[in-house]
């Protein structure tokens, strides 16, 4: 049974499948003091959260059961990701099903803010009837700048067209093509600070937003600019956006996040030019059904071992792609644990070559899967999404390559380890129908499936050594399933590869390697 812990209200049309689900249980708790969260979180194996909970560092180390984390909205900013992914915990949200709402809500704040409805509605119902308080300007053939168009920022483009505005937009993914299809003018920051009548902005806070509108801006912009912030607290500077109201540069702005939230007694509430909501950009019913709906599909996918596809921590794999690559799933993983445990010494490079058809897809997704097998010999709570992250925090370079070459496989992945003492290269195959196979270790061709105990013996190749060995793994009671010599010269060096029925005892690897022919003794378990 899975625990899904639920801290923020969500729609319980949403949530349905969940709270159908035979295999799950939902524990709905809104308002968790930080402490009561530290204790929730220890037997949830899934998070499920909106803006409000504040997941720490220390949320996600409190939660020892914890597989996913999922955010029935689309930032990801009160979540901490690095966190999460060296925990090895997926971070999943739902980027679709509130780019209407948010983009219906950054209009009627432009609107709102172009006419002083709020500001008027406030005056009328006190009785007054103040009609030259409130003159406010059109929309019609007003600039309207645009930094971020992605989903959001295109949906009120799309709607100022039908205002009559001219759009400039920035956004550094957007093209010339792309601009031309939705009808904006491709920009510069510069472009949209200097020639707009109202801005509005659609980012993630990240580094290079943080202040991206700040005094120096505001000074370049037009007189008389309106400013509307329907993304995140930050982006616009909010102590340079009060001096450049009270300078009148500014004629007013439309909030509805804050650089802290909630925002309290803001001095900006001061201002009469300014409007505000408590982020209601994403607060309809059709927004919360739609996201709570995709983010509980998301977590039961994840949870049941199902492929899902909105993952923040982990690259975005298509559908078409994860149906070829899963038949390599177990040999990748086999094969990055059997290339580990053969590398004596501390562990410096893995160079991953895909070979054969395994070149005409992206491999990338087998990459983490062998570094999580090869990596899991060292190291507990280890996954796929933590994989590339441990890897690079303990030094380890990776590189991944395609070559054509697949020495007469339809497909090769060989995976080369470089120590501080050795390098060693192991290949693999997937064989249809047979599944699995180890076909190389360095320059000597075998067919070992990857599974089970393993022993890889080095020797020297001379009469009697082979029936040597297996009478000391006879007497240790050891009994051998499968065996295979490689040499590349008569009485040269040489490996036997053996499959055996348990696993292999410090003794009786000592007791090898007291014999006289042999040079290295490894232990495989797969
Ligand atoms: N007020 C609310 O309730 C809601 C707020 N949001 C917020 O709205 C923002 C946008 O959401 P979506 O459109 O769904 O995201 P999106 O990912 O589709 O679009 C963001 C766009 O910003 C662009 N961008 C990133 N850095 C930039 C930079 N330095 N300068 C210019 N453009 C940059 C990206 O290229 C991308 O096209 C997010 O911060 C999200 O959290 C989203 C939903 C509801
Ligand atoms: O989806 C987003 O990024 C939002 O800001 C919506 O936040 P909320 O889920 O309404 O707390």
């Amino acid at each position: 049974m899975y625990r899904i812990l639920i801290t923020d209200p969500l729609s319980d049309q949403g949530i349905e499948k969940l709270l159908k689900a035979p295999d799950v249980e939902v524990v709905q708790k809104t308002n968790l003091t930080p402490e009561q969260l530290l204790e929730e979180i220890a037997e949830a194996d899934a998070l499920l959260v909106r803006s409000q909970t504040k997941v720490t560092a220390e949320v996600i180390q409190a939660g020892k059961k914890l597989k996913v984390i999922g955010r029935a909205g689309v930032g990801v900013d009160n979540i901490d990701i690095p966190a999460a992914t060296s925990k090895g915990i997926i971070v999943v949200n739902a980027p679709d099903g509130n780019t209407i709402s948010t983009a219906e809500h950054t209009f009627a704040m432009m609107i709102s803010l172009a006419r002083n409805i709020p500001q008027g509605y406030k005056s009328t119902i006190q009785g007054k009837w103040k009609r030259k308080n409130f003159v406010g300007v059109e929309l019609n053939h007003k600039t309207l700048g645009i930094v971020g168009l992605g989903r959001i920022g295109t949906e009120v483009a799309k709607r100022a067209k039908a205002f009559n505005m001219k759009v400039i937009a920035f956004d550094p993914y957007l093209t010339e093509e792309r601009a031309q299809k939705i009808g904006v003018h491709k920009g510069s920051v510069d472009d949209v600070i200097t020639q707009s009548d109202f801005i509005t902005v659609h980012t993630p806070l990240t580094k290079e937003t943080r202040h991206l509108i700040n005094a120096e801006a505001f000074e370049r912009m037009k007189p008389g600019v309106r400013i509307i912030n329907c993304a995140r607290g930050g982006i616009i500077d909010e102590a340079a956006l009060y001096e450049a109201i009270q300078k009148g540069k500014v004629a007013g702005a439309a909030l509805d996040v804050f650089e802290t939230e909630p925002p309290g007694e803001h001095p900006l509430f001061s201002l009469p030019q300014v409007i505000a909501t408590p982020h209601l950009g994403a607060s309809t019913r059709e927004a919360q059904e739609n996201v709570a709906q995709d983010v509980s599909e998301e977590i039961l996918h994840i949870l049941r071992d199902q492929p899902f596809k909105n993952a923040v921590n982990l690259p975005s794999i298509p559908a078409d792609l994860q149906e070829k690559l899963k038949p390599y799933q177990v040999l990748a993983e086999k094969l990055g644990g059997f290339a580990i445990q053969v590398a004596n010494g501390a562990l410096d490079e893995i160079t991953i070559t895909y070979s054969g058809e395994l070149t005409e897809m992206d491999p990338a997704p087998l990459t983490r899967i062998i570094l999580k097998g090869a990596l899991s010999c060292y190291l507990s709570d280890i996954n796929y999404v933590n994989a590339p992250y441990l890897a690079k925090e303990r030094g380890v370079r990776v590189t991944e390559q395609k070559v054509s070459k697949s020495h007469g496989f339809t497909n090769l992945i060989t995976v080369e380890t470089k120590t501080d003492q050795q390098v060693t290269k192991v290949a693999g195959t997937l064989l249809n129908g047979l599944g699995p196979r180890i076909v190389q270790i360095d320059r000597y061709s075998v067919d070992v499936q990857p599974e089970g105990h393993l022993l890889l013996v080095q020797h020297n190749d001379r009469p009697g050594a082979i029936g040597r060995v297996g009478t000391i793994l006879g007497s240790h009671d050891v009994n051998i399933a499968t065996m295979q010599v490689g040499r590349k010269d008569i009485g040269g060096h040489a490996i036997m590869m053996l499959t055996v029925d348990k696993p292999v005892e410090e003794t009786l690897l000592d007791s090898l390697e007291e014999l006289e022919e042999i040079e290295t003794v490894t232990a495989i378990d797969l």
